[in-house]
């Protein structure tokens, strides 16, 4: 069963139609009210997943050096308009006594906390704190780089205003280490 209540969010789509204008009963209409519910299911399944059950698994190859996976495409949903925000998610990380993750979990962590009503400052360090909580690595590096709906097709009507964030712990956040870890992700941004 689904943890997401799709009648309430199909009757509350029915009434923003009402609410603007429209008539929710025609044609092209009919079906949207369900298929908004569907969809923001999806945009909002991060609320329901868990990053210690991801993240529960590690394997020791002993590799004690800077792990980054860079250029993670990703959609979010800015919470104070409810339009999305999407673009880029780099996560590095020194593993500690060479114990590391599978890298396809590094982008599934951004997932759980892009897919939820978020800021992209909060996106930033919930993933790098997660990193930091259930792999409890030597260091962790997370950077952002974003367009926002909310500023581009509406408000201050600016699109292509890119939005950079960055949050760093332990060891990167040494000069030299950083330094290496920021050069490796903006090479990906040429
Ligand atoms: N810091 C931060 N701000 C964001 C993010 N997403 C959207 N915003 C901003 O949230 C602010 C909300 O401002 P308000 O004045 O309450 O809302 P508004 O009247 O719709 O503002 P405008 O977008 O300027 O029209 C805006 O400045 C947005 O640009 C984000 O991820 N981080
Ligand atoms: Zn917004």
């Amino acid at each position: 069963m689904s943890q997401v209540d799709l009648p309430r969010i199909e009757a509350a789509i029915t009434e923003i139609l009402v609410a603007v204008g429209e008539d929710p009963g025609r044609e092209g209409l009919k079906d949207t009210p369900a298929r908004v519910a569907r969809a923001y299911e999806e945009a909002f399944r991060g609320l329901h997943e868990d990053p210690a059950e991801l993240l529960e698994t590690t394997f020791d190859i002993g590799h004690e050096e800077l792990v980054l996976v860079r250029d993670v495409p990703f959609y979010s949903m800015c919470e104070h308009h409810l339009v999305p925000f999407f673009g880029r998610a780099h996560i590095g990380y020194i593993p500690a006594e060479g114990r590391v993750t599978g890298l396809s979990k590094l982008a599934r962590l951004v997932e759980i906390y892009a897919k939820r009503p978020q800021v992209q400052e909060v996106l930033t360090t919930q993933v790098v704190d997660a990193l930091v909580e259930h792999l409890d690595p030597t260091g962790a590096i997370v950077v952002v780089e974003a367009e926002h709906l909310c500023m581009s097709m509406r408000g201050v009507s600016k699109p292509g205003a890119k939005t950079i964030t960055s949050a760093v712990r332990g060891q990167l956040r040494d000069a030299a280490t950083r330094s290496e870890a920021m050069s490796l992700i903006l090479h990906s941004s040429q």
